[in-house]
């Protein structure tokens, strides 16, 4: 663990210089790691695992798309692809990455397979932080952790595969073998993470379901469509608004805070847009910290939890939300920039 100063604050985290890769072959080099589940999380984490070295098996629904995609990149049923028990079974790690409503419905199958000295790995700390509405309850005797990268699978394994890497968060819930720390990183540095942090399983799903219903995706969307909306119902054409919101925001300006700071970002744009930005930051803030605020309200209070819950275990949760998917993107906003990007010139 390296000691770094966050702004002050002194954090104590782990990267690749503490903690190598090789030193993670050294500590899981008598496990097989079974990732059950292939949607989103479990594809980075398998592919970036096994091309980093280590022993994994994925467990996945046959009959499923999401098993079609493992056999196409390359897991071979009967020997590196099995149904889920089968896969539990077999594996000494489970990393339980199917949705966190799949968890609740699977738990049975998997809670079964649960031997001594196991460990029962999640990417997120819903199921244990809930266990009230999840009825996940491990046995004492295996180790509970955790690593949550902080960012979509996807780029997970397209950061690994460009030999860059997405932070994630670590924690341990129980450790039943003594060992449960360093597996735990060493699954972290395994998967292709960034810098590790330490995290309890409940701070893990507080600050994630706030950031994914706040600025990483709901506030982001609100926010866009609310100025969208204004310069569009002034007159403006959708090209100029949806430039003036998205565009310029995502290939121009991101960039270059993500680079080098908000601050770099506004002293690279005119004084004039410099001294308007400093005078609305604040009633923009303003505006929304009472939204956010009740946003942590709910998400503490476990109703954000019971919420997902119920819509996605219901059997037709997934056309549900690709309806609503279809909505966003049919919105003249999201249209508009699909047009923008075909106009990009490096599409040309
Ligand atoms: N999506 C992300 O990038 C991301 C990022 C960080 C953490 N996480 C966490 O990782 C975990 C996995 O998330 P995900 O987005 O990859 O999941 P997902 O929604 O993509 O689903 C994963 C798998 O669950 C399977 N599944 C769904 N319902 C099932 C059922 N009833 N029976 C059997 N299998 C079923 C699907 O076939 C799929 O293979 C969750 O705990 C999530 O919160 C996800
Ligand atoms: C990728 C996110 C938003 O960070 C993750 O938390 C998720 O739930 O998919
Ligand atoms: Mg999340
Ligand atoms: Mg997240």
């Amino acid at each position: 663990m390296a000691i770094m100063n966050f702004g002050g604050v002194d954090e104590e985290v782990v990267t690749r210089k503490e903690f190598s890769l090789e030193k993670a072959k050294q500590v899981l080099k008598e496990e097989t790691i079974a990732v059950i589940g292939y949607g989103v999380q479990g594809p980075g984490q398998a592919l970036n695992l096994k091309e980093n070295g280590f022993k994994v098996i994925v467990g996945q629904r046959k009959e499923s798309k999401t098993w079609d995609k493992a056999v196409a990149d390359g897991w071979v049923p009967g020997e590196t692809l099995f149904e889920i028990e089968e896969a539990c079974k077999r594996g000494t790690i489970i990393q339980y990455l199917l949705s966190d409503a799949a968890q609740i419905m699977l738990w049975p199958v998997v809670k079964k397979q649960l031997t001594k000295g196991k460990a029962l790995y999640f990417s997120h700390g819903f199921g244990i932080t809930y266990k009230e509405r999840t009825g996940i309850v491990p046995p004492t005797d295996v180790d509970v952790i955790l690593v949550a990268p902080k960012g979509s699978g996807t780029s997970l394994r397209k950061m690994f595969l460009e030999g860059r890497g997405l932070n994630s968060s670590f924690a341990v819930f129980q450790d039943a073998t003594g060992k449960a720390k360093e597996r735990t990183i060493a699954l972290g540095i395994g998967i292709g993470s960034g810098y590790l942090f330490e995290t309890t399983f409940q701070r893990e799903v507080y600050s994630d379901l706030t950031g994914e219903r706040g600025t990483l995706m709901g506030a982001i969307q609100g926010l866009l469509l609310a100025q969208y909306e204004t310069l569009r119902e002034n007159g403006h054409t959708p090209s100029e608004a949806f430039n003036e919101t998205v565009e310029e925001l995502t290939q121009s300006l991101m960039p270059l805070f993500a680079e080098k700071g908000m601050d770099w970002m506004y002293a690279n744009c005119s004084t004039t847009a410099q001294r308007g930005a400093l005078d609305w930051m604040t009633p923009f803030h303003d505006a929304t910290k009472p939204v956010f605020e009740k946003l942590y309200k709910e998400v503490a209070s476990g109703r954000e939890a019971q919420r997902s819950i119920d819509s996605n275990s219901q059997s037709d949760y997934r056309e549900k939300l690709n309806k609503e998917l279809k909505d966003l993107r049919e919105s003249e906003m999201w249209r508009t920039g699909s047009v923008v990007r075909q106009l990009r010139p490096e599409k040309n």
